[in-house]
């Protein structure tokens, strides 16, 4: 079909980088975390810098000379004094991991490396095929030990085409309230989806593969949900007003990261609710690979207003006041709650 030589890369290129992100994650010392110059001091590791190398590395062998990617790390920071330690660091994890796949026989060099990483700062748009990544979605979750995701997709013409999903945390059975969690439980899934063909999911290590749906529930009772870990990302006062209005019974469930795309797409919970606090701007990378995983398991992802989210504009998501999740049942409720929740938000309080 359409896009398989692209989507084999992508898992292929997904996979790798879990490799490391596992690695890193098992040994983490503190001195991996480091804060990112400027907005937010949002946290970033050795981990999402060498799994942006990768995946770049990976993308750009396997499609010479038509590459384009949009992703979430520079090497700016690298590139400051007193970076040469680290750099080191993220060039030994990439190579070890290069090794042990065995595909390319090389070995990369710093400067590669950096190389690497900054080939991910393509601005995407509307125009031809654009691949979009998360090194590490939910790198706060990642640092706790919790869940995260390595996030890779791609763009044609601004439409998402295939999705991966890479969640090293996340158990094989289902998380919902009824299946808690078991440190019995083996974790480590792949998601992955394909315009038109359905969203599938595989063990990391690509044992086995099984075609995933949404939840089928119709009655908000029944439903459960799922928002951010971080109540700074979302507002979760707001989330529970909607719950309380759709009749949800159960508790939110908090993870972190694009796994709640994944989790929902197997129907886990069936609505996932993300209202970011006033004049945050959402990434598509946050978002791309995501989307298609929920779309093409039968569910709906749209923005607070009921619009289907638009990768076709640069970096940035433009959107309405937040991001909805839901299967096609439970869509017009859910819708509604919503707007009854915004607009008792934003009337003055007595
Ligand atoms: N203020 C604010 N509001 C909303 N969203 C923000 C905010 N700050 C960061 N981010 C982005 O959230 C990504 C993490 O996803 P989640 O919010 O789903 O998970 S978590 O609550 O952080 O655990 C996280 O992705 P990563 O940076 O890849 O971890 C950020 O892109
Ligand atoms: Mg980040
Ligand atoms: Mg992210
Ligand atoms: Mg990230």
């Amino acid at each position: 079909m359409a896009y398989d030589k692209e989507l084999a890369a992508a898992i292929k290129a997904a996979s790798l980088a879990t490799r490391l992100c596992r690695k890193v994650q098992k040994a983490l010392l503190q001195s991996d975390v480091r804060s990112k110059h400027g907005r937010n001091k949002s946290p970033v590791t050795v981990a999402d810098y060498g799994s942006q190398a990768l995946v770049s590395f990976v993308l750009q062998q396997e499609f010479p000379g038509e590459f384009s990617l949009v992703a979430e790390e520079d090497s700016n920071d690298l590139r400051k004094d007193g970076g040469g330690e680290i750099v080191e660091r993220i060039t030994k994890l990439v190579n070890e991991s290069l090794t042990s796949d065995g595909s390319y026989g090389v070995s990369l060099s710093s400067e590669d490396i950096l190389k690497a990483i900054d080939c991910g700062k393509s601005e995407g748009g509307s125009q031809g095929r654009h691949w979009v990544l998360d090194p590490i979605d939910g790198t706060k979750g990642f640092v706790r030990g919790d869940q995260y995701a390595v996030a890779l997709a791609l763009l044609d013409r601004g439409n998402v085409v295939l999705g991966v999903l890479a969640c090293p945390n996340l158990p094989l059975t289902s998380i919902s309230f009824a299946h808690p969690h078991s440190p019995n439980n083996e974790v480590g899934c792949l998601f992955f989806a394909e315009v038109g063909r359905g969203t599938y999911m595989q063990p990391l290590d690509g044992s086995s593969t099984v075609k995933v749906q949404v939840s089928a529930v119709e009655n908000p009772e029944e439903a459960s949900f799922f928002e951010s870990y971080e109540a700074a990302h979302s507002m979760h006062d707001l989330s529970s007003l909607i719950a309380q209005k759709l009749g949800v019974k159960a508790a939110p469930i908090r993870m972190d990261s694009q796994v709640k795309y994944g989790a929902l797409s197997r129907g886990d919970g069936a609505i996932y609710l993300r209202f970011p606090r006033n004049g945050y701007r959402e990434k598509i990378w946050d978002h791309a690979a995501g989307s298609i995983v929920v779309t093409e398991a039968g569910g709906v992802v749209t923005d607070a207003a009921g619009k289907q989210l638009d990768f076709s504009k640069g970096k940035y998501l433009d959107l309405d006041t937040g991001i909805i999740v839901s299967n096609q049942k439970l869509m017009p409720l859910l819708f509604d709650a919503v707007r009854a929740s915004l607009a008792q938000k934003s009337k003055p309080q007595p």
